[in-house]
């Protein structure tokens, strides 16, 4: 067919196949950080969804009207905006100081583009120059909209009331869109301080894979970089919360706490103790709680917004990027698996084995080894007694382990002698499945990391679960008391000692399906890293 193409078609789809190819793709165009200039409040959601497609990072939103009548819209479009725009993770970030006359506007991130509501294409020239934090060479868009579509409800809306002082709390790991309509209804009603209890460590380990939640100290920064950005005129105080109350049970300057539904109850408590300290319980404005509208939502997960639901979609996913290890051959690529007893990982190395990793399980290393008549029993036997041997020469785990859990030291002479035995049969194998065309290898330990083993890998994936369904399962599986099964866990490293280096970290503790994503997710990233090795 082709030879009865005319030539000029022909040409003229080369030339469109090329610049097609050649056109950047949308992210290529699309800013880092951008700032809106809206011409009323009413506009801000339905403007701030046109603005988002041309922005990647921050998006934040100026609204150029006087400020006492948008107050009260402000506030409506709060909820709106931060409720409905959850897609592509950007970051959007309302300003709440609506003025007429714009002065100076500093922003956390510098703008490479700013855009405006083609009613304000006439004053946008006079704006532009108010933004003190752009980057040279930054962007002009405006951003088409035509007018009587703007979201105000009708009618006047009733005045809303600000207070010099306004209080909240909150654990705000990896801030979202929920805890920033918590965050800014606050700041809009506040005038002088706003003060921000943030969860200390003591109060966080209820919560869903607590161990994943960020330092306080980033927390705070974060939520502080987030406040200063909507509204940079007020005091902040934000630091560390160890209790329910934070400094609001006696301080008689507060005068206004903003909570969810969630957390109301919270507030009745400190205005309970406000009062019994004669102090006048301070107002309570309560927000209603923001849905969850990610596109991969799962049943296992909560209906809101929420900081366990993101902790839940990084599992089997990359938290740290692997640092390359000169210690060991570029291949086959060693993945150190580690996690509790209990905890799940035998299961894991299954899939991971089915995905056509080879499998080194130390535990059954160290098991053989023990044999009678190889080395290590007999260095065991000398090193122990003969106590330790059953008559058949077997080592008495029992014996053992009477021996070794009741003294810190006789365990460590143990793992002195039986770890590097152990190290350096898993080192043979490794090699044997290199040498058989493996490209992964998944060596599985339940004393990886406090052996240290991951200097013998290129990454390591960690298997936890909460504590209580360790011991749970401990109980069930192994048919101990609650007490046995609680002494075993002690034993053994925590789940903070398990992630602390952990590249990747699973938690088989919902439905095989959602450990499976976790898996899936964890082996194509390693794949596109494997690709990219030489
Ligand atoms: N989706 C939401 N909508 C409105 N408010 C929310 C939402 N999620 C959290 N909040 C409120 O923000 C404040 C801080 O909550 P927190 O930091 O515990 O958020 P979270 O997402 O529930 O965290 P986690 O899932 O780790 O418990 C609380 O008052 C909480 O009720
Ligand atoms: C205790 C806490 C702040 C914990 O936050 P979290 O549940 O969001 O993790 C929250 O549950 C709550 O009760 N909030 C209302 C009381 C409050 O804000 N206290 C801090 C005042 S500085």
């Amino acid at each position: 067919m082709i030879y009865r193409t005319p030539l000029v078609v022909l040409c003229v789809t080369i030339i469109v196949s090329y610049f097609y190819m050649k056109s950047p793709t949308v992210t290529d165009k699309m800013a880092n950080n951008g700032l809106l200039f809206i011409s009323n409040a009413a506009k801000v959601q339905t403007v701030c969804q046109r603005a988002s497609k041309y922005v990647k990072r921050v998006l934040y939103v100026k609204v150029k009207e006087n400020s006492d009548s948008a107050l009260p819209v402000l506030s409506k479009q709060i909820d709106n905006l931060y409720s409905k725009s959850q897609a592509n993770n950007l970051d959007i970030r309302l300003m709440l100081k609506p003025s007429d006359t714009v002065k100076e506007i500093k922003t956390g991130y510098p703008i490479d583009m700013i855009l405006y509501d083609s009613e304000l294409a006439k004053e946008i020239d006079d704006l532009k120059h108010a933004v003190s934090t752009v980057t040279s060479g930054y962007e002009l868009q405006s951003i088409v909209y035509l007018s009587g579509q703007d979201d105000s409800q009708n009618g006047p809306e009733d005045p809303l009331r600000t207070y010099e002082n306004v209080a909240l709390g909150g654990t705000f790991d990896r801030l979202h869109n929920g805890h920033k309509i918590l965050l800014s209804q606050a700041a809009l009603r506040a005038t002088k301080l706003l003060t921000v209890g943030v969860t200390d460590v003591n109060m966080i380990q209820s919560k869903t894979l607590w161990e994943l939640i960020e330092p306080v100290e980033v927390r705070i920064a974060q939520v502080l970089n987030f406040l200063r950005d909507i509204n940079p005129d007020l005091e902040y105080n934000v630091f560390p919360l160890k209790d329910l109350y934070g400094p609001t049970k006696d301080d008689p300057k507060y005068q206004l706490i903003v909570v969810s539904e969630e957390t109301l109850r919270g507030a009745k408590k400190i205005n309970d103790k406000r009062v019994a300290n004669g102090l006048q319980p301070m107002d309570v404005h309560v927000i209603g709680m923001a849905k969850d509208s990610h596109p991969e939502h799962s049943h296992e997960e909560e209906d809101k917004i929420s900081s366990s639901n993101q902790r839940m979609r990084l599992l089997g996913t990359l938290l740290r990027p692997p640092v390359p290890n000169p210690n060991i051959p570029d291949w086959p690529y060693v993945i150190g698996l580690a996690g509790g007893i209990a905890s799940g990982k035998s299961n894991i190395t299954k899939k991971l084995k089915l995905k056509g990793a080879g499998v080194v399980n130390c535990d059954i290393i160290a098991h053989d080894l023990y044999k009678p008549g190889l080395p290590l029993n007999r260095t065991i036997s000398e090193a122990f007694g003969k106590d330790v041997l059953t008559e058949t020469g077997e080592i008495d785990r029992k014996k053992l382990g009477q021996i070794v859990f009741s003294d810190k030291a006789q365990l460590e002479k143990l793992n002195s002698i039986v770890w590097p035995a152990v190290i350096a049969e898993a080192q043979r194998q490794i090699r044997a499945y290199g040498e058989s065309g493996h490209r992964v290898v998944v060596m599985e330990a339940a004393v990886l990391v406090r052996a240290r083993w991951y200097q013998y890998c290129h990454q390591l994936w960690s298997v936890i679960v909460p504590r209580d369904e360790a011991i749970k399962r401990l109980q069930d599986r192994n048919h101990l008391t609650k007490e046995e099964a609680i002494q075993r866990v002690n034993a053994q490293p925590s789940n903070e000692e398990q992630i602390e280096k952990a590249n990747v970290v699973f938690c088989p503790f919902w439905s095989y399906e959602y450990t499976q994503g976790q898996i899936d997710r964890a082996w194509q990233h390693l794949q596109e890293i494997l690709a990219n090795r030489k």
